[in-house]
Protein backbone atom coordinates (compact mmCIF):
# COMPACT_ATOMS: atom_id res chain seq x y z
CA UNK A 1 0.00 0.00 0.00
CA UNK A 2 1.01 3.66 -0.73
CA UNK A 3 2.17 5.40 2.28
CA UNK A 4 0.35 9.16 2.35
CA UNK A 5 2.16 11.27 4.21
CA UNK A 6 0.49 14.06 6.43
CA UNK A 7 1.55 17.63 8.03
CA UNK A 8 -0.45 18.89 10.81
CA UNK A 9 -0.39 22.90 11.66
CA UNK A 10 -2.13 23.77 14.87
CA UNK A 11 -2.30 21.64 17.52
CA UNK A 12 -5.39 22.48 19.48
CA UNK A 13 -8.49 20.92 19.77
CA UNK A 14 -9.11 19.51 16.36
CA UNK A 15 -5.27 19.03 15.57
CA UNK A 16 -4.79 16.93 18.68
CA UNK A 17 -8.39 15.86 18.09
CA UNK A 18 -6.99 14.70 14.38
CA UNK A 19 -3.97 13.18 15.92
CA UNK A 20 -5.93 10.87 18.08
CA UNK A 21 -8.78 9.73 15.65
CA UNK A 22 -5.65 8.19 13.53
CA UNK A 23 -4.29 6.67 16.07
CA UNK A 24 -7.32 4.79 17.46
CA UNK A 25 -8.73 4.07 14.24
CA UNK A 26 -5.73 4.04 11.82
CA UNK A 27 -6.22 0.49 10.70
CA UNK A 28 -10.15 1.09 9.19
CA UNK A 29 -9.13 4.34 8.02
CA UNK A 30 -5.98 3.02 5.92
CA UNK A 31 -7.94 0.10 4.55
CA UNK A 32 -11.01 2.92 3.25
CA UNK A 33 -8.18 5.40 2.14
CA UNK A 34 -6.66 2.32 0.28
CA UNK A 35 -3.37 3.70 1.71
CA UNK A 36 -0.99 4.04 4.57
CA UNK A 37 -1.44 7.46 6.50
CA UNK A 38 1.41 9.21 8.07
CA UNK A 39 1.44 12.07 10.58
CA UNK A 40 5.10 12.88 9.84
CA UNK A 41 5.56 16.33 10.74
CA UNK A 42 3.15 18.57 13.49
CA UNK A 43 3.81 22.73 13.69
CA UNK A 44 2.69 23.64 17.41
CA UNK A 45 3.79 26.27 19.42
CA UNK A 46 3.95 24.02 22.39
CA UNK A 47 2.97 19.91 22.85
CA UNK A 48 -0.41 19.22 23.67
CA UNK A 49 -1.00 16.92 27.13
CA UNK A 50 -4.10 15.66 24.77
CA UNK A 51 -2.27 13.67 22.26
CA UNK A 52 0.48 11.52 22.08
CA UNK A 53 3.05 12.78 19.28
CA UNK A 54 6.09 10.32 19.94
CA UNK A 55 7.72 9.11 16.87
CA UNK A 56 6.35 12.47 14.75
CA UNK A 57 8.40 15.23 13.81
CA UNK A 58 7.04 18.55 16.02
CA UNK A 59 8.89 21.96 14.85
CA UNK A 60 7.68 25.22 16.49
CA UNK A 61 7.87 26.95 13.49
CA UNK A 62 4.65 26.04 11.17
CA UNK A 63 6.00 26.82 7.94
CA UNK A 64 8.51 23.99 8.33
CA UNK A 65 5.82 21.62 8.02
CA UNK A 66 4.48 23.03 4.68
CA UNK A 67 8.34 23.23 3.12
CA UNK A 68 8.68 19.74 4.35
CA UNK A 69 9.04 18.29 0.62
CA UNK A 70 7.90 14.53 2.29
CA UNK A 71 4.25 15.57 3.15
CA UNK A 72 1.73 15.12 0.81
CA UNK A 73 -1.43 16.49 2.68
CA UNK A 74 -0.91 19.59 4.20
CA UNK A 75 -3.79 20.13 7.16
CA UNK A 76 -4.77 23.23 8.73
CA UNK A 77 -5.79 23.92 12.40
CA UNK A 78 -4.87 27.00 12.97
CA UNK A 79 -7.68 29.11 12.85
CA UNK A 80 -7.46 32.74 11.81
CA UNK A 81 -6.99 34.48 7.79
CA UNK A 82 -4.18 35.93 8.15
CA UNK A 83 -1.05 33.37 8.49
CA UNK A 84 -3.73 30.56 7.63
CA UNK A 85 -3.88 31.85 4.49
CA UNK A 86 -0.20 32.52 3.73
CA UNK A 87 -0.19 28.59 4.65
CA UNK A 88 -2.92 27.68 2.45
CA UNK A 89 -1.71 29.25 -0.32
CA UNK A 90 2.23 28.04 -0.12
CA UNK A 91 1.21 24.62 0.26
CA UNK A 92 -0.67 24.75 -2.77
CA UNK A 93 1.88 26.39 -4.75
CA UNK A 94 4.42 23.58 -3.25
CA UNK A 95 1.94 20.71 -4.80
CA UNK A 96 0.82 19.75 -1.56
CA UNK A 97 -3.36 18.59 -1.13
CA UNK A 98 -4.65 20.78 2.02
CA UNK A 99 -7.24 20.18 4.28
CA UNK A 100 -8.50 22.74 6.65
CA UNK A 101 -11.13 23.25 9.20
CA UNK A 102 -11.14 27.10 8.53
CA UNK A 103 -14.83 28.39 8.10
CA UNK A 104 -13.34 31.87 7.96
CA UNK A 105 -10.38 31.29 5.76
CA UNK A 106 -13.15 29.66 3.02
CA UNK A 107 -15.99 32.05 3.53
CA UNK A 108 -13.63 35.04 3.22
CA UNK A 109 -10.26 33.42 0.67
CA UNK A 110 -12.24 30.46 -0.70
CA UNK A 111 -12.60 31.46 -4.03
CA UNK A 112 -9.17 32.40 -4.83
CA UNK A 113 -7.81 29.61 -2.57
CA UNK A 114 -10.29 27.38 -4.56
CA UNK A 115 -8.85 28.98 -8.03
CA UNK A 116 -5.04 28.30 -6.67
CA UNK A 117 -5.52 24.73 -5.79
CA UNK A 118 -7.18 24.02 -9.21
CA UNK A 119 -4.27 25.96 -11.19
CA UNK A 120 -2.00 23.52 -9.11
CA UNK A 121 -3.91 20.32 -9.95
CA UNK A 122 -4.22 19.79 -5.61
CA UNK A 123 -6.84 19.43 -3.89
CA UNK A 124 -8.37 21.85 -0.95
CA UNK A 125 -11.11 20.43 1.20
CA UNK A 126 -13.25 22.35 4.30
CA UNK A 127 -15.75 19.47 5.53
CA UNK A 128 -14.87 20.39 9.52
CA UNK A 129 -15.51 23.98 7.99
CA UNK A 130 -19.19 24.23 8.32
CA UNK A 131 -21.45 21.91 11.30
CA UNK A 132 -18.34 20.27 12.30
CA UNK A 133 -18.65 16.59 12.41
CA UNK A 134 -21.70 16.27 10.31
CA UNK A 135 -20.64 15.59 6.47
CA UNK A 136 -22.87 18.41 5.28
CA UNK A 137 -20.76 19.23 2.79
CA UNK A 138 -20.46 16.19 1.11
CA UNK A 139 -24.44 15.65 1.40
CA UNK A 140 -24.96 18.72 0.46
CA UNK A 141 -22.64 19.07 -3.08
CA UNK A 142 -22.32 15.53 -3.44
CA UNK A 143 -25.56 14.07 -2.19
CA UNK A 144 -28.28 16.62 -3.20
CA UNK A 145 -26.56 17.01 -6.75
CA UNK A 146 -29.96 16.11 -8.27
CA UNK A 147 -31.70 18.64 -6.94
CA UNK A 148 -32.20 22.19 -7.02
CA UNK A 149 -31.98 23.52 -3.50
CA UNK A 150 -35.09 25.98 -2.54
CA UNK A 151 -33.95 27.25 0.98
CA UNK A 152 -32.06 25.42 3.90
CA UNK A 153 -31.95 26.02 7.47
CA UNK A 154 -29.77 25.00 10.06
CA UNK A 155 -28.11 25.47 14.23
CA UNK A 156 -24.53 25.82 12.24
CA UNK A 157 -22.79 27.41 15.70
CA UNK A 158 -22.53 24.40 18.16
CA UNK A 159 -21.45 27.18 21.16
CA UNK A 160 -24.58 29.18 20.74
CA UNK A 161 -26.70 26.15 20.80
CA UNK A 162 -25.03 25.38 23.79
CA UNK A 163 -25.88 28.56 25.03
CA UNK A 164 -28.95 28.29 24.73
CA UNK A 165 -29.88 24.94 25.62
CA UNK A 166 -28.59 25.30 28.74
CA UNK A 167 -29.95 28.75 29.61
CA UNK A 168 -33.62 27.23 28.65
CA UNK A 169 -33.43 23.80 30.21
CA UNK A 170 -30.55 24.64 33.12
CA UNK A 171 -31.64 28.14 33.42
CA UNK A 172 -27.83 29.09 33.74
CA UNK A 173 -26.08 32.19 32.94
CA UNK A 174 -24.86 33.18 29.64
CA UNK A 175 -21.46 34.00 31.09
CA UNK A 176 -21.17 30.53 32.24
CA UNK A 177 -22.45 28.40 29.60
CA UNK A 178 -19.96 30.43 27.39
CA UNK A 179 -16.88 29.54 29.55
CA UNK A 180 -17.66 26.08 29.86
CA UNK A 181 -18.30 26.27 26.10
CA UNK A 182 -14.54 27.63 25.69
CA UNK A 183 -13.30 24.72 28.09
CA UNK A 184 -14.88 21.94 25.91
CA UNK A 185 -13.18 23.54 23.08
CA UNK A 186 -16.62 24.39 21.43
CA UNK A 187 -15.98 28.23 20.98
CA UNK A 188 -13.42 30.09 18.58
CA UNK A 189 -10.49 31.67 19.89
CA UNK A 190 -12.54 34.57 19.81
CA UNK A 191 -15.77 33.82 21.05
CA UNK A 192 -17.39 36.97 20.03
CA UNK A 193 -17.34 35.01 16.37
CA UNK A 194 -19.81 32.52 17.78
CA UNK A 195 -22.10 34.81 20.18
CA UNK A 196 -22.22 37.73 17.63
CA UNK A 197 -22.95 34.97 14.52
CA UNK A 198 -19.83 35.81 12.50
CA UNK A 199 -18.89 32.35 12.61
CA UNK A 200 -22.56 30.95 11.20
CA UNK A 201 -22.52 33.58 9.02
CA UNK A 202 -18.75 32.17 7.38
CA UNK A 203 -20.91 28.59 7.58
CA UNK A 204 -24.10 30.11 6.04
CA UNK A 205 -21.68 31.82 3.01
CA UNK A 206 -20.49 28.58 2.29
CA UNK A 207 -23.66 26.34 2.41
CA UNK A 208 -25.66 28.81 -0.08
CA UNK A 209 -22.55 29.06 -2.39
CA UNK A 210 -22.78 24.93 -2.90
CA UNK A 211 -26.86 25.33 -2.49
CA UNK A 212 -27.06 27.67 -5.16
CA UNK A 213 -24.47 28.23 -7.29
CA UNK A 214 -23.28 31.86 -5.86
CA UNK A 215 -20.07 33.29 -5.04
CA UNK A 216 -18.70 33.23 -1.20
CA UNK A 217 -19.82 36.82 -0.36
CA UNK A 218 -20.00 37.14 3.87
CA UNK A 219 -20.90 40.87 2.90
CA UNK A 220 -23.92 39.59 1.81
CA UNK A 221 -25.21 38.10 4.85
CA UNK A 222 -27.64 39.80 7.25
CA UNK A 223 -25.79 38.80 11.11
CA UNK A 224 -27.21 38.75 14.51
CA UNK A 225 -25.77 36.58 17.60
CA UNK A 226 -27.36 35.78 20.72
CA UNK A 227 -26.45 37.70 23.19
CA UNK A 228 -30.05 39.85 23.42
CA UNK A 229 -31.94 36.77 24.37
CA UNK A 230 -33.05 36.50 27.96
CA UNK A 231 -34.17 33.66 30.20
CA UNK A 232 -37.67 35.31 29.89
CA UNK A 233 -37.50 35.12 26.11
CA UNK A 234 -36.49 30.96 26.37
CA UNK A 235 -40.05 30.60 28.54
CA UNK A 236 -41.92 32.92 26.73
CA UNK A 237 -41.33 31.22 23.55
CA UNK A 238 -41.70 27.72 25.11
CA UNK A 239 -45.09 28.60 26.42
CA UNK A 240 -46.27 29.86 22.94
CA UNK A 241 -44.97 26.55 21.77
CA UNK A 242 -42.05 27.07 20.18
CA UNK A 243 -38.16 27.52 20.74
CA UNK A 244 -35.49 29.95 20.26
CA UNK A 245 -32.49 28.56 18.13
CA UNK A 246 -30.00 30.58 16.53
CA UNK A 247 -30.51 29.75 12.83
CA UNK A 248 -28.44 30.53 9.56
CA UNK A 249 -31.03 30.75 6.67
CA UNK A 250 -30.71 30.32 2.89
CA UNK A 251 -33.97 30.92 0.53
CA UNK A 252 -33.77 31.71 -3.16
CA UNK A 253 -36.83 32.97 -4.37
CA UNK A 254 -38.01 34.72 -7.59
CA UNK A 255 -36.81 38.06 -5.96
CA UNK A 256 -33.88 36.26 -5.23
CA UNK A 257 -31.05 35.22 -2.44
CA UNK A 258 -31.89 35.70 1.44
CA UNK A 259 -28.90 35.01 3.61
CA UNK A 260 -29.80 35.90 7.39
CA UNK A 261 -28.53 34.76 10.60
CA UNK A 262 -30.21 35.32 13.98
CA UNK A 263 -32.47 33.58 17.03
CA UNK A 264 -35.59 32.54 15.88
CA UNK A 265 -38.51 30.96 17.12
CA UNK A 266 -39.15 27.73 15.59
CA UNK A 267 -42.13 25.20 16.20
CA UNK A 268 -41.46 23.08 19.09
CA UNK A 269 -42.88 20.40 16.51
CA UNK A 270 -39.86 20.70 13.99
CA UNK A 271 -37.21 18.60 14.92
CA UNK A 272 -35.00 21.30 14.69
CA UNK A 273 -36.13 22.47 17.95
CA UNK A 274 -35.44 19.08 19.75
CA UNK A 275 -31.75 19.78 18.63
CA UNK A 276 -29.76 20.75 22.04
CA UNK A 277 -26.09 21.06 23.31
CA UNK A 278 -23.31 21.18 21.08
CA UNK A 279 -25.26 19.13 18.24
CA UNK A 280 -25.87 21.45 15.26
CA UNK A 281 -28.76 20.41 12.22
CA UNK A 282 -29.08 21.28 8.88
CA UNK A 283 -32.50 21.55 7.10
CA UNK A 284 -32.58 21.21 3.19
CA UNK A 285 -35.42 21.42 0.86
CA UNK A 286 -34.30 19.69 -2.55
CA UNK A 287 -36.52 20.00 -5.47
CA UNK A 288 -36.98 16.25 -5.98
CA UNK A 289 -36.22 14.69 -2.74
CA UNK A 290 -38.06 17.10 -0.47
CA UNK A 291 -36.93 18.49 2.74
CA UNK A 292 -33.89 16.22 4.54
CA UNK A 293 -32.45 16.75 7.87
CA UNK A 294 -28.43 16.33 8.68
CA UNK A 295 -27.96 16.47 12.56
CA UNK A 296 -25.08 15.41 14.84
CA UNK A 297 -22.39 16.92 16.81
CA UNK A 298 -21.36 20.18 15.62
CA UNK A 299 -18.12 21.15 17.44
CA UNK A 300 -15.68 19.53 19.64
CA UNK A 301 -12.17 18.13 19.52
CA UNK A 302 -13.57 14.39 18.11
CA UNK A 303 -16.31 14.74 15.67
CA UNK A 304 -14.57 18.16 14.03
CA UNK A 305 -11.47 15.35 13.37
CA UNK A 306 -13.83 13.12 12.16
CA UNK A 307 -14.78 15.16 9.39
CA UNK A 308 -10.81 16.33 8.75
CA UNK A 309 -10.11 12.84 8.45
CA UNK A 310 -12.83 12.17 6.04
CA UNK A 311 -11.27 14.72 4.15
CA UNK A 312 -7.33 13.04 4.63
CA UNK A 313 -9.52 9.85 3.37
CA UNK A 314 -10.61 11.21 -0.11
CA UNK A 315 -7.79 12.73 -0.69
CA UNK A 316 -5.73 9.48 -0.35
CA UNK A 317 -8.54 7.87 -2.41
CA UNK A 318 -7.77 9.83 -4.94
CA UNK A 319 -3.63 10.08 -4.18
CA UNK A 320 -3.70 6.48 -4.43
CA UNK A 321 -5.50 6.07 -7.95
CA UNK A 322 -3.45 8.67 -9.41
CA UNK A 323 -6.14 10.60 -10.04
CA UNK A 324 -6.57 14.62 -10.12
CA UNK A 325 -9.40 15.90 -7.30
CA UNK A 326 -12.91 15.12 -9.79
CA UNK A 327 -15.11 16.76 -7.08
CA UNK A 328 -15.34 21.01 -7.56
CA UNK A 329 -14.85 22.49 -4.47
CA UNK A 330 -18.16 24.36 -4.46
CA UNK A 331 -20.00 21.62 -6.70
CA UNK A 332 -19.90 23.60 -10.14
CA UNK A 333 -16.97 24.70 -12.25
CA UNK A 334 -15.59 27.98 -10.75
CA UNK A 335 -16.56 29.82 -14.17
CA UNK A 336 -20.55 28.51 -14.05
CA UNK A 337 -20.73 30.41 -10.36
CA UNK A 338 -23.61 32.86 -10.75
CA UNK A 339 -24.02 36.26 -8.80
CA UNK A 340 -27.90 36.44 -7.96
CA UNK A 341 -29.13 39.36 -6.44
CA UNK A 342 -29.88 39.81 -2.30
CA UNK A 343 -33.23 40.37 -0.94
CA UNK A 344 -33.39 43.42 1.02
CA UNK A 345 -34.08 42.58 4.44
CA UNK A 346 -36.46 45.25 4.67
CA UNK A 347 -38.70 43.22 2.11
CA UNK A 348 -37.91 39.84 4.07
CA UNK A 349 -41.53 38.50 5.79
CA UNK A 350 -41.36 36.34 8.57
CA UNK A 351 -44.11 36.39 11.66
CA UNK A 352 -42.62 38.07 14.66
CA UNK A 353 -42.00 37.59 18.45
CA UNK A 354 -42.20 40.99 20.33
CA UNK A 355 -41.78 41.52 24.24
CA UNK A 356 -42.85 45.21 25.56
CA UNK A 357 -41.95 46.16 29.08
CA UNK A 358 -45.34 48.56 29.59
CA UNK A 359 -46.65 50.85 32.27
CA UNK A 360 -49.80 48.44 34.21
CA UNK A 361 -52.04 50.80 32.61
CA UNK A 362 -55.58 50.38 31.29
CA UNK A 363 -55.38 51.00 27.34
CA UNK A 364 -51.84 50.05 26.66
CA UNK A 365 -52.73 46.40 24.84
CA UNK A 366 -55.09 48.53 22.73
CA UNK A 367 -52.87 51.45 21.42
CA UNK A 368 -49.88 48.51 20.79
CA UNK A 369 -52.60 46.72 18.78
CA UNK A 370 -54.21 49.39 16.98
CA UNK A 371 -50.40 50.73 15.97
CA UNK A 372 -49.95 47.50 14.68
CA UNK A 373 -52.87 46.88 12.50
CA UNK A 374 -52.50 50.64 11.06
CA UNK A 375 -49.43 48.99 9.41
CA UNK A 376 -51.79 45.95 8.21
CA UNK A 377 -50.10 43.28 11.13
CA UNK A 378 -52.34 41.15 13.03
CA UNK A 379 -51.60 39.52 16.07
CA UNK A 380 -51.67 35.25 16.20
CA UNK A 381 -51.14 35.34 19.77
CA UNK A 382 -50.50 37.38 22.92
CA UNK A 383 -49.35 36.77 26.85
CA UNK A 384 -50.20 39.40 29.32
CA UNK A 385 -48.22 38.61 32.71
CA UNK A 386 -49.82 40.47 35.92
CA UNK A 387 -47.39 42.41 37.44
CA UNK A 388 -44.83 41.05 40.09
CA UNK A 389 -45.25 42.57 43.61
CA UNK A 390 -44.36 46.01 43.88
CA UNK A 391 -43.77 46.54 40.13
CA UNK A 392 -45.34 49.10 38.27
CA UNK A 393 -44.84 47.31 34.27
CA UNK A 394 -45.83 44.19 33.08
CA UNK A 395 -44.36 42.24 30.42
CA UNK A 396 -46.47 41.75 27.30
CA UNK A 397 -46.11 39.27 24.55
CA UNK A 398 -47.03 39.65 21.32
CA UNK A 399 -46.51 36.78 18.37
CA UNK A 400 -47.83 38.56 14.94
CA UNK A 401 -48.50 37.42 11.82
CA UNK A 402 -46.21 37.53 8.72
CA UNK A 403 -45.39 41.02 8.12
CA UNK A 404 -42.60 42.72 6.04
CA UNK A 405 -39.60 43.29 8.31
CA UNK A 406 -40.03 47.42 7.55
CA UNK A 407 -43.51 47.27 8.26
CA UNK A 408 -42.69 45.48 11.63
CA UNK A 409 -39.68 47.91 12.20
CA UNK A 410 -41.77 50.98 12.08
CA UNK A 411 -44.43 49.77 14.25
CA UNK A 412 -41.76 48.89 16.66
CA UNK A 413 -40.46 52.09 16.60
CA UNK A 414 -44.02 53.68 17.25
CA UNK A 415 -44.69 51.61 19.82
CA UNK A 416 -41.05 52.51 21.76
CA UNK A 417 -41.90 55.84 21.48
CA UNK A 418 -45.66 55.72 23.49
CA UNK A 419 -44.92 57.13 26.93
CA UNK A 420 -46.39 53.45 28.48
CA UNK A 421 -43.57 51.85 26.85
CA UNK A 422 -40.80 51.82 29.64
CA UNK A 423 -37.46 49.98 27.55
CA UNK A 424 -36.84 48.83 24.13
CA UNK A 425 -38.85 46.42 22.64
CA UNK A 426 -36.63 42.76 21.96
CA UNK A 427 -38.04 41.16 18.42
CA UNK A 428 -37.85 38.00 17.01
CA UNK A 429 -38.59 36.32 13.76
CA UNK A 430 -40.28 33.03 13.76
CA UNK A 431 -39.99 30.83 10.97
CA UNK A 432 -42.04 27.49 10.52
CA UNK A 433 -39.34 26.09 8.41
CA UNK A 434 -42.11 24.79 5.75
CA UNK A 435 -42.44 24.86 2.52
N1 LIG B 1 -13.07 23.62 18.00
C1 LIG B 1 -14.03 23.15 17.21
O1 LIG B 1 -14.97 22.48 17.66
C2 LIG B 1 -14.01 23.44 15.76
C3 LIG B 1 -13.05 24.25 15.21
N2 LIG B 1 -13.05 24.47 13.85
C4 LIG B 1 -11.98 25.26 13.26
O2 LIG B 1 -10.77 24.55 13.39
C5 LIG B 1 -9.69 25.46 13.48
C6 LIG B 1 -8.90 25.18 14.75
O3 LIG B 1 -9.77 25.35 15.84
P1 LIG B 1 -9.41 24.82 17.31
O4 LIG B 1 -8.61 23.58 17.23
O5 LIG B 1 -10.67 24.83 18.04
O6 LIG B 1 -8.52 26.02 17.82
P2 LIG B 1 -7.44 26.01 18.97
O7 LIG B 1 -7.24 27.40 19.39
O8 LIG B 1 -7.77 24.98 20.00
O9 LIG B 1 -6.15 25.49 18.19
C7 LIG B 1 -5.42 26.24 17.31
C8 LIG B 1 -3.97 25.96 17.59
O10 LIG B 1 -3.17 26.56 16.58
C9 LIG B 1 -2.09 27.18 17.21
N3 LIG B 1 -1.61 28.25 16.36
C10 LIG B 1 -2.27 29.36 15.96
N4 LIG B 1 -1.48 30.11 15.19
C11 LIG B 1 -0.29 29.47 15.12
C12 LIG B 1 0.93 29.76 14.50
N5 LIG B 1 1.09 30.85 13.76
N6 LIG B 1 1.94 28.87 14.64
C13 LIG B 1 1.78 27.75 15.37
N7 LIG B 1 0.64 27.41 15.99
C14 LIG B 1 -0.37 28.28 15.85
C15 LIG B 1 -2.60 27.66 18.55
O11 LIG B 1 -1.52 27.83 19.46
C16 LIG B 1 -3.53 26.51 18.94
O12 LIG B 1 -2.82 25.50 19.64
C17 LIG B 1 -10.31 26.87 13.43
O13 LIG B 1 -10.29 27.31 12.11
C18 LIG B 1 -11.74 26.61 13.88
O14 LIG B 1 -12.64 27.56 13.40
C19 LIG B 1 -13.98 23.91 13.02
C20 LIG B 1 -14.94 23.12 13.51
C21 LIG B 1 -15.08 22.85 14.92
N1 LIG C 1 -17.00 27.61 17.35
C1 LIG C 1 -17.66 26.72 16.45
C2 LIG C 1 -16.83 25.50 16.25
C3 LIG C 1 -17.28 24.70 15.12
O1 LIG C 1 -17.37 25.15 14.00
C4 LIG C 1 -19.01 26.31 17.02
O2 LIG C 1 -19.25 26.54 18.20
O3 LIG C 1 -19.82 25.81 16.25
NA1 LIG D 1 -19.03 19.09 8.42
Amino acid sequence: MKTIKLGICGLGTVGSGTVNVLAASGEAINRRAGATLEITHIGARRDNALCNTAGIKVSRDIFDVVDDPEIDILIELIGGTTVAKELVERAIKAGKHVVTANKALIAEFGTELFALASEHGVALRYEAAVAGGIPIIKALREGLAGNEINWLAGIINGTTNFILSEMGTAKRAFEDVLAEAQALGYAEADPTFDVEGIDAAHKLVILAAIAFGIPLNINGVYTEGVTRITPADLSFAEELGYRIKHLGIAKLTDAGVNLRVHPTLIPEEQLLSRVNGVENAVLIDGSAVGPTLYCGAGAGAAPTASAVVADIVDIARELAADQLPQIPALGVDADSITEIDSVPMAQVVTPWYLRLNVQDKPGVMSKVSSILSERGISIEALIQKPPTKGQQSVSLVVLTNPAEQAQLLGAVAEIEALETTLSDVMRIRVETLKG
